[in-house]
């Protein structure tokens, strides 16, 4: 089995980056953009301004607005934000064959539903085979060809090894799991975390603090996982760990990026412009604390946030919470 015909679902600066991955390794690949001006720059200019601006792309590289396009693909690559994954693949239904891997590259959870993307695709194609990929890995380095190494999960073996095929190139190494839950709460939770991390270094708490989030943050992204059947050393791989590490340490994240904007003091919806439009933690942290809630697991820094978000709770009633919980084993 291999996978030749590629079609990238959303010309974002992931999107991008990883048509760019594939295109480059000769794999045929078509990208869809939301924004029509979009793909004609990367057809006409080999650029995307819009999003990945001053990255020369394969001109290889073949873009559309209209889904049609992506017709006889022999994979898909989903990465629409994920407040937008239905919707996008909705379009798509007509064109997408039955049976067809689609490797699903955002990470959240459905604010509307509590669905991960998996779930959101098993209602919309529910004859795809659902693929996640997910791990430390920032669009710009990607698409700049810097060494990177991710999760790709596929509960069917053989198309997993088959996507991996597709997706690795000499300086792109993904590495093969089953487990498709761990994969995709290893991406939605990180995102949460960082938006904390963010706030803990904007707010001048210390290196401590920060790193007492991280490890505290990652044990409850262990409890979730253990409620929702994820395997725990998943979550110490790329896709959990990893990701957690990359993203709360470094101002290239969006999430961590809106984190320090909030400890400064600045409004959200100052912060949700321009390249932090897609925060996806700010979605992710409500849907995040309903699904906890309905599985019972406590998760008191994800939680904090959410009320920081929603405004009913400040930065500081959080911290006098969070340190005057009732003191516990560290193990639970
Ligand atoms: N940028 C990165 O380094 C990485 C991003 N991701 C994930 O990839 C996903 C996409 O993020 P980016 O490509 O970075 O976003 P981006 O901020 O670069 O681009 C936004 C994307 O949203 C699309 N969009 C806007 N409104 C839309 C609508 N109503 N319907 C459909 N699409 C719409 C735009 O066309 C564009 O493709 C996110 O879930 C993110 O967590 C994952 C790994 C790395
Ligand atoms: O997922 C990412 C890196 O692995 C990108 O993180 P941000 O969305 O916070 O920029």
């Amino acid at each position: 089995m291999s996978y030749q015909k590629i079609g990238v679902i959303g010309a974002g600066a992931w999107g991008t980056a990883l048509a760019q991955t594939l295109s480059k390794t000769g794999r045929d690949v078509t990208i869809w953009s939301f924004e029509p001006d979009c793909a004609e720059a990367i057809n006409e200019r080999h650029v995307n301004e819009c999003y990945l601006d001053g990255v020369p792309l394969d001109p290889k590289l073949r873009a559309t607005s209209d889904p049609a396009d992506l017709a006889g693909s022999d994979a898909i690559l989903s990465v629409a934000p994920a407040q937008h994954t239905r919707a996008t693949l909705a379009a798509f239904v007509p064109y997408i064959a039955a049976s067809t891997p689609v490797l699903l590259c955002s990470k959240g959870i459905e604010i509307s539903t509590r669905a991960f993307m998996a779930d959101v695709l098993r209602d919309v194609m529910p004859d795809a085979i659902p693929a996640v990929l997910s791990g430390p890995s920032f669009a710009a380095d990607v698409a700049r060809g810097l060494p990177t190494a991710v999760t790709l999960a596929c509960a069917d073996e053989t198309v997993g090894a088959a996507l991996v095929e597709a997706c690795a190139a000499p300086t792109f190494r993904p590495y093969l799991t089953d487990d498709v839950m761990g994969a995709e709460i290893g991406g939605a939770v990180k995102n949460v975390l960082a938006i904390v991390c963010g706030i803990v270094l904007g707010k001048e708490l210390g290196r401590s603090a920060h790193a007492a989030i991280m490890t505290r943050g990652f044990a409850e992204m262990t409890r979730l996982g253990k409620a929702l059947g994820a395997r725990p050393e998943t979550l110490t791989g790329l896709c959990g760990l990893g990701d957690l590490v990359l993203t709360c340490s470094s101002e290239m994240s969006r999430n961590m990026s809106c984190g320090l904007a909030l400890g400064r003091g600045e409004k959200l919806e100052d912060i949700l412009q321009g390249r932090l439009a897609v925060t996806e933690g700010v979605a992710t942290a409500p849907a995040l604390k309903l699904l906890a809630q309905q599985h019972g697991v406590d998760m008191p820094i994800s939680f904090a946030l959410a009320g920081i978000l929603d405004g009913s709770i400040s930065v500081d009633e959080a911290v006098v919470d969070l340190l005057s919980r009732d003191h516990r084993p560290e193990t639970e």
